[in-house]
């Protein structure tokens, strides 16, 4: 039987949070989906461990009421900090970003202005890099429209069997784990600041990515938030750049790079996309948003140029159709366009 919203959020009313308070008076219910009889949402608390009988309590609340899967996600805010230990000769404690346990590199795909390509070329990178033999994850932060799952062929919802690791999907040779599948497709998720930082978290150090040459992360558009945080708890080996030629692209692809150089990120270079559209049916070549900004963008900058990928009807149609050009036509041009990058990052060795 069907669940709806209201009997998953009856039920939950019936679970006490610590202080006493149910889940839901308590405020703690977020980005709740229901979808048949299948049930997610994301509890945000400030440190999961006194919360973990109430989770608990309602999975087993909700998988009695009928829910054949029920993901909770907790999203663990930082724990207060002791105040500084002012007294002399005290040895410094680590701080700031840290490595990923058995992530080799982490590469960040970013762009200033969103719809420019950045999702494609990442998932096209990430998938030549797998063909090339690497061990390649693709964590997917655009919290504001994930489409790795899309793009990637991806469909269904990461388990945790032992409610503690989130256990990431796997399509093309790439390890992959979005924002996406824990939200509705169709439900747009109005993420306040903690907690989308708490699922950033979480998909970084909850998520059992393995042993990898390499994670590329697909941030969302701009210099916001989830750049910041990103920043701030992993070290990034690198960024590279997607813009489209148009003054107004690059401008904020500027900014994108201005923000990475002040937060100590490497550019590792620009990519070009949409460059030039090449007609499917004639091959007839046409500069529709211009030609070539972005590698003088990129000399001005002293960043590398690292690729000049056309606007092509195949790679719209691949990448929309879950199975990216490098993938379901891996020897056509423009799949070797992406090819040439993943195997310049290799050589580089930046992957
Ligand atoms: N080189 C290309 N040729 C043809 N279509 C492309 C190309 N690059 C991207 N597209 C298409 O453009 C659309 C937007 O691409 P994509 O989602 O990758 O952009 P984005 O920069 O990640 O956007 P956002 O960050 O706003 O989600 C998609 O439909 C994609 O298939």
């Amino acid at each position: 039987m069907s669940l709806t919203r209201e009997d998953v959020l009856a039920c939950l009313k019936e679970i006490k949070a610590p202080s006493g308070v149910d889940l839901v008076e308590a405020g703690l219910v977020r980005a709740l989906n229901v979808d048949d009889t299948s049930v997610r949402f994301v509890m945000e608390v400030d440190s999961p461990e006194p919360f973990m009988p109430a989770k608990a309590e309602a999975e087993a609340a909700l998988a009695a009421l009928g829910a054949a899967s029920v993901s909770i996600v907790m999203t663990a805010h930082s724990k207060p900090t002791p105040p500084p230990d002012l007294k002399a000769g005290r040895k410094a404690e680590p701080a700031g970003p840290e490595k990923l346990p058995g992530v080799d590199r982490i590469i960040a795909v970013a762009s200033g202005k969103g719809g420019v390509g950045k999702s494609t070329v990442a998932a096209n990178l990430a998938c030549a890099l797998a063909a090339e033999g690497w061990r390649v994850g693709m964590l997917d932060a655009d919290v504001y429209g994930p489409s790795q799952p899309r793009m990637l062929g991806v469909s269904g919802r990461p388990q945790s069997p032992d409610g503690k690791l989130i256990l990431p999907l796997r399509n093309y040779g790439v390890t992959m784990m979005s924002i996406g599948l824990m939200t509705n497709d169709d439900q747009a998720v109005v993420w306040r600041g903690p907690m989308l930082m708490g699922a950033l978290q979480q998909m970084l150090t909850q998520v059992q990515w393995g042993a990898l040459d390499v994670l590329i992360v697909d941030l969302p558009p701009g210099t916001g938030d989830v750049q910041m945080t990103l920043a701030q708890k992993a070290q990034l080996d690198g960024a590279i750049i997607v813009s489209t030629p148009q003054d107004v692209a690059l401008l904020d692809a500027r900014k994108g790079i201005d923000m990475f150089n002040q937060m100590g990120t490497p550019i590792i270079g620009m990519i070009e996309n949409m460059s030039t559209h090449i007609c499917s049916q004639c091959g007839h070549e046409e500069h529709v948003f211009g030609h070539g900004g972005v590698k003088s963008e990129a000399e001005k900058l002293g960043v590398p140029l690292l690729a000049e990928i056309p606007l092509h009807l195949d790679i719209r149609m691949a990448a929309d159709g879950g199975a990216p050009i490098v993938v379901s036509k891996p020897d056509s041009a423009q799949a070797q366009a992406f090819r040439t990058v993943a195997k310049s990052l290799i050589k580089m060795g930046k992957a």
